[in-house]
């Protein structure tokens, strides 16, 4: 049997405010990229203890240890989860001139996604932004496609390919938006769920994800028939809540059965626990209570929100009271895949909102968006039975990063490093954090398979 051993500086989280840091770790990582060991000290004492897994199989065959050290100014870190992206709208990056949400959808967003009946195009659109997010560090992702089942099947069957982890979602909706993006037939969902299934049995490389694009979209019996088909094939759900004030306004008006926009959601079954809700900007405190009792999960989107002038979520409150909260791309609304540049955008942020509210709990920690950049998203996946940081029994979906590679946007002066090993590499994390980029991102492994190496 072949054992993958990495070998010296890992970081990563415990929980929202524990980080591990070790300057002498060691993982040992099966052919099937299950993590078998993770251990401190001298490579050759773990070796010995775990010698069963490498010493002799049978009289013949001696099995094979194959070692990758971290030199430098290196360090292991999970891969990222980015838990809310649309796929479709990654031609659109960048491009959004002054518009909020709702004239943004209807300006840039809904032309683009009606034009995907044109499944090559998705093809290409699709190579590319899998390609990206993986060279971003991006090891799964919870995707958003268009209404078209074959260019949306056509996303998982890359996602696939290119070895990233994906949840697909065809989107559904059918009302206030042009007729070209109008479909919101349970037949449609019925035939998507089934194609995306029977691309992955174990359901751990790309899986349907039920997918009502948000409140105002969809009618409740249409969200109803969604939830229960999420439930009878027990399928995760994802959709949008509470990002911008004109739209918070709008479900209002036209759900004014419910009491606010988390109630809409709750009526129709759609909360439940491994359900995404992306944004969160400005619910109030009943509805966090609600999304904490469903144990529903929250994707927080900095770039997006900050781009399309949506607000700042509070999301060390929702930390502090234990929801689940994790870090999306939001793209095109966001303008990066980079969940990096993401996980800096929320330390910003936090501490804008700490500077208005005056309260210095409100401010994130690099420890704190580390976690929701990781194991946060597994959680809000459901993934982290397998997936979100280096515990023994997961399976080693993990970057490289590389802080001296050439060209770097990040300079390590030595002279500066602390000389305490973990405050050095918490040095190191620091710099990254604020200053790094894909470039930093030097190889990425999903499932223990090296799918990039730069
Ligand atoms: N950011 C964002 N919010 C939405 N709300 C409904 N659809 C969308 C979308 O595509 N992006
Ligand atoms: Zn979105």
């Amino acid at each position: 049997m072949l054992v993958r051993v990495y070998v010296g500086n890992i970081v990563h989280s415990l929980n929202a405010n524990e980080l591990e840091i070790l300057s002498d770790g060691i993982v040992g990582v099966d052919e099937k990229g299950k993590i078998l060991f993770k251990q401190t000290g001298s490579l050759e004492d773990a070796l010995l203890a775990h010698g069963s897994y490498y010493n002799i199989d049978d009289e013949n065959t001696i099995a094979e240890v194959e070692i990758v050290e971290t030199v430098g100014n290196q360090f292991f870190v999970p891969g990222f989860i980015d838990t809310h992206i649309h796929a479709s709208q990654y031609p659109n990056v960048g491009i959004f001139g002054h518009s909020t949400l709702l004239d943004w959808l209807e300006t840039y967003t809904f032309p683009l996604e009606g034009s995907y009946t044109d499944t090559n195009r998705a093809a290409e659109v699709y190579n590319k932004v899998v390609s990206r997010g993986l060279a971003n560090g991006t090891t799964m992702a919870s995707y958003y496609g268009t209404i078209h089942v074959p260019a949306t099947v056509c996303l998982a069957q890359i996602a696939q390919q290119l070895g990233q982890r994906a949840l697909v979602g065809r989107v559904c909706m059918e009302r206030f938006c042009p007729e070209a993006v109008q479909d919101a037939s349970i037949e449609s969902d019925r035939d998507f769920v089934d194609k995306v299934l029977a691309l992955d049995e174990t359901g751990q490389h790309v899986k349907p994800i039920i997918t009502p694009r948000f409140a105002p979209s969809c009618t409740m019996e249409t969200m109803k028939g969604l939830a229960k088909l999420a439930r009878e094939r027990d399928l995760p759900i994802q959709t949008h809540i509470s990002e911008n004030s004109r739209e918070i306004a709008w479900v209002k008006d036209l759900f004014p059965e419910c009491e606010n926009y988390t109630d809409v959601y709750d009526k129709a079954n759609l909360l439940k626990h491994d359900t995404v809700l992306a944004h969160a900007v400005h619910l109030a405190d009943s509805e966090v209570e609600v999304i904490k009792k469903r144990d529903s999960g929250i994707s927080h989107c900095p770039v997006s929100n900050a781009s399309i002038a949506s607000g700042i979520a509070p999301i060390k409150s929702y930390l502090d009271k234990n929801v689940k909260v994790s870090l999306g791309s939001d793209v095109s609304g966001g303008f990066t895949t980079s969940i990096l540049a993401n996980a800096r955008e929320a330390l910003l942020m936090s501490r804008l909102l700490s500077e208005r509210t005056g309260n210095s709990n409100d401010v994130l920690s690099v420890g704190n968006v580390l976690f929701i950049a990781t194991l946060g998203g597994a959680e809000v996946c459901n993934a982290s039975n397998f997936v979100g940081n280096f515990a023994v029994g997961k399976q080693w979906d993990a970057q490289l990063i590389n802080l001296d590679v050439e060209g770097s946007p990040v300079d390590v002066f030595s002279w500066q490093l602390p000389k305490d090993p973990v405050e050095r590499i918490e040095h190191l994390v620091h710099k990254w954090m604020y200053v790094g980029d894909d470039r930093n991102t030097a190889k990425v492994w999903v499932d223990g398979k090296l799918v990039v190496d730069k």
